[in-house]
């Protein structure tokens, strides 16, 4: 890959050597990815060994189709020999009404002696050409049933693996692979499978009959196919190869791609200018991109003029022999005849079986993608645990500290703490401080890589991941906007409610949380389609949605109530009244995570957290009495909102030595 080698920078020159602005040009996702070498052995797979795997695709291909559609399967593979015995019959009934026509004698005798032949061999063409369709039929029923049981499997998969499967760059990209295309060829080896059934038996079929006709032809039918055999898999090989080579870099195309052809980014590309940014980078990624595809294109074809040039040879090879064996005597004129055609339909049912095996070996390697996929995602999904979970009187962490993948320094580093029912308590911090980590935790969406986190003394890893979330609700910082109405973006957050369960109502959890007067006045109220892209979709402001979360948030009724920066976008009246849903209930516990330190004044406890750890607790009065990283930033932002008479207009510098703020 001259072109990337080009423009990395010098081996002696460090990421930090270059000034933080520069504007990058050289992705580190320009480079093949290292564990793409041990895909290297798929580059040196003999023929042999491809041909090996052949029986075990195949069982795996028959397996998947069987699970799915035993009639179907039967139908597809069964009609299919029933078709090649009937080839066999047309063939020699062929060589039959040759023989008659060929006799010597009146030429309407000749005919009257081949008519029953005749006969035969129309009604065996007639009788394959209807099992054929037959057989298509159910193959074709066989492609979307199996499409979507393996669409559903990788959902399956995808839903229940844990959360901390995502922060693993691997996984994403194993996920990538799985989903768009490893998924699709699951339908595609069945379907190559029953082509290879297919081809197989024609060639059985025709080679039967050739051997009754003269067994020295046999030879030939191979001959004629291994060049092409040979080919087809150099090819697949390769292309597999260089799909491996570029995916991490299709992955950040398609990631510029929508940045730069998307609604929602469409403001901040104009507001920042970053249209020439981001087209030079699509345009230096895009360069390597085509290089590769070049090559890959410009080795695929070599491949191909030296296969069909063999192929060629071969096919003249057998034709002399044919000629030799005529002319030698060995075989008659009419069944030499019946050969070229035996020959010609041979040569189709192996360009079949040859293109199939070639097909099904490639599309068997992303296919593998899938299942090493589902397989791993499965190891990730929490299970085992079955205890029951009846709400809670106090969450213990003990000594919890959580490390994301691929990262030098704790998230969070050995916190203890105790939520209670009834309690509503704060967690504060710097930014990147591990709030949110530390709330996810409490909320058993992340497993700690060390310490225990307890519900009333039992291990939550005891517990049933599944039950212990039904008493969680999470109010997320970076929620998502649902393209679905606004009644049922509030209803998500407890879909399985059935009526008359204990509960707020949609419009009860909307007014708590401000959102009642917004979701009426839309145009179509609670069923309002909350996507743009839809017909009558509308879109709502930041803040707007931020109500909808936080009403799907109170909708939940849960047990524990974490709220990671709820109001960050809400205006004064809006906060005011979500606060007012947000005060200790005895039935529940509250972890409030808020910036707006004067919404936390009245939590009961509040765990003050810098780089990952725990610095202070207390109540607001204990922690501003006692000083330190709290009181530091309470009386940073008090700063901003006291009324005082020598206050600067804002971007005036601060006189030095005047204390910032009294509290
Ligand atoms: N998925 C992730 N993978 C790797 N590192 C992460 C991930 N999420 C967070 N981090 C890192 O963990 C640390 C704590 O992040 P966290 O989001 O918990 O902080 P926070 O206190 O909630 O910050 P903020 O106030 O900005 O919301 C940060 O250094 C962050 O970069």
């Amino acid at each position: 890959m001259e072109s990337v080698a080009r423009q990395r920078p010098p081996s002696d020159e460090t990421p930090s050597d270059r000034p933080p602005d520069e504007g990058s040009t050289v992705l580190p996702e320009l480079d093949d990815a290292d564990w793409m070498h041990h895909a290297d052995e798929f580059a040196h797979t003999s023929f042999w060994a491809v041909a090996r795997r052949l029986p075990r695709l195949v069982r795996e291909a028959v397996t998947l189709a069987w699970a799915t559609s035993r009639q179907d399967t039967l139908a597809s593979i069964g009609l299919n020999v029933v078709a090649g015995v009937l080839t066999t019959f047309g063939l020699l009934a062929t060589t039959n009404v040759l023989r008659e026509l060929f006799a010597a004698g009146p030429t309407p005798d000749r005919v009257r002696g081949a008519l029953p032949a005749l006969v035969v061999a129309a009604l065996a063409v007639t009788a394959r050409g209807g099992l054929m369709i037959a057989a298509g039929w159910a193959q074709a029923r066989l492609t979307p049933q199996i499409n979507y049981a393996v669409e559903l499997r990788l959902f399956e998969a995808t839903t229940a693996v844990d959360l901390a499967a995502f922060d693993d760059a691997g996984f994403a990209e194993e996920m990538d692979r799985a989903r768009d295309r490893g998924m699709a060829e699951a339908a595609y080896i069945v379907d190559h499978t029953v082509n290879l059934v297919t081809g197989v038996v024609g060639l059985l079929a025709t080679a039967v009959a050739v051997g009754i006709i003269q067994p020295l032809l046999l030879p030939c039918l191979l001959l004629a196919a291994v060049p092409e055999a040979v080919t087809a898999v150099r090819m697949a090989r390769r292309q597999y190869l260089a799909m491996l080579a570029r995916i991490t870099r299709r992955r950040r195309m398609w990631m510029l791609a929508r940045l730069m052809a998307n609604r929602q980014t469409a403001v901040e590309v104009r507001a920042y200018q970053m249209r020439e940014f981001l087209l030079s980078e699509y345009r230096t990624m895009m360069a390597v991109e085509t290089e590769a595809h070049l090559r890959l294109v410009r080795a695929q074809t070599g491949t191909r003029v030296v296969g069909a040039s063999i192929a060629g040879l071969a096919t003249f090879g057998v034709y002399a022999v044919l000629g030799a064996l005529l002319l030698g005597g060995l075989v008659a004129l009419a069944a030499a005849a019946t050969a070229l055609l035996a020959l010609q339909s041979a040569r189709t049912s192996l360009g079949v079986a040859v293109l199939a095996t070639n097909s099904l070996y490639e599309d068997a390697l992303y296919y593998q993608d899938y299942r090493d996929f589902v397989e791993r995602a499965h190891a990730r999904v929490t299970t085992g645990a079955s205890g029951a979970v009846d709400g809670f009187d106090a969450i213990t962490l003990d000594g919890v500290s959580l490390r994301y993948p691929d990262t030098d320094r704790a998230a969070v580093d050995e916190v203890s703490l105790t939520v209670r029912r009834g309690e509503v308590i704060a967690l504060v911090g710097e930014n990147g401080s591990g709030k949110t980590t530390l709330a996810k935790l409490i909320a058993g969406l992340y497993r700690p890589t060390d310490g225990t986190v307890r519900w009333d003394g039992v291990d939550a890893a005891e517990l049933d991941a599944r039950a212990l979330g039904a008493h969680v609700a999470v109010m997320t910082q970076d929620w998502w906007k649902f393209p679905f109405t606004a009644r049922q973006n509030i209803r998500i957050g407890r879909h399985d409610r059935v009526p008359g369960q204990h509960g707020p109502s949609v419009e009860e959890a909307a007014r708590s949380a401000a959102a009642h007067e917004m979701i009426a006045a839309l145009p179509y109220g609670y069923d309002t389609l909350l996507d743009r892209e839809f017909k009558n979709g509308q879109d709502l402001s930041g803040g707007q949605w931020q109500r909808l979360v936080a009403a799907r948030g109170l909708y939940r009724d849960a047990s524990l109530l974490i709220c990671d920066e709820p109001s960050a976008a809400l205006d004064a009246r809006a906060e005011h009244a979500l606060f007012q849903h947000l005060r200790r209930r005895p039935d529940r516990a509250v972890v409030l995570i808020t910036h707006r330190l004067a919404n936390v004044r009245h939590a009961d406890r509040i765990f003050v957290l810098d780089q990952g750890r725990l610095v202070q607790q207390g109540t607001h009065d204990e922690l501003m009495a006692a000083g330190g990283l709290y009181r530091e930033l309470f009386d940073l932002q008090a700063s901003g909102y006291l009324a005082r008479s020598d206050a600067r207009p804002v971007g005036d510098p601060e006189p030095t030595g005047d204390p910032a703020v009294r509290h």
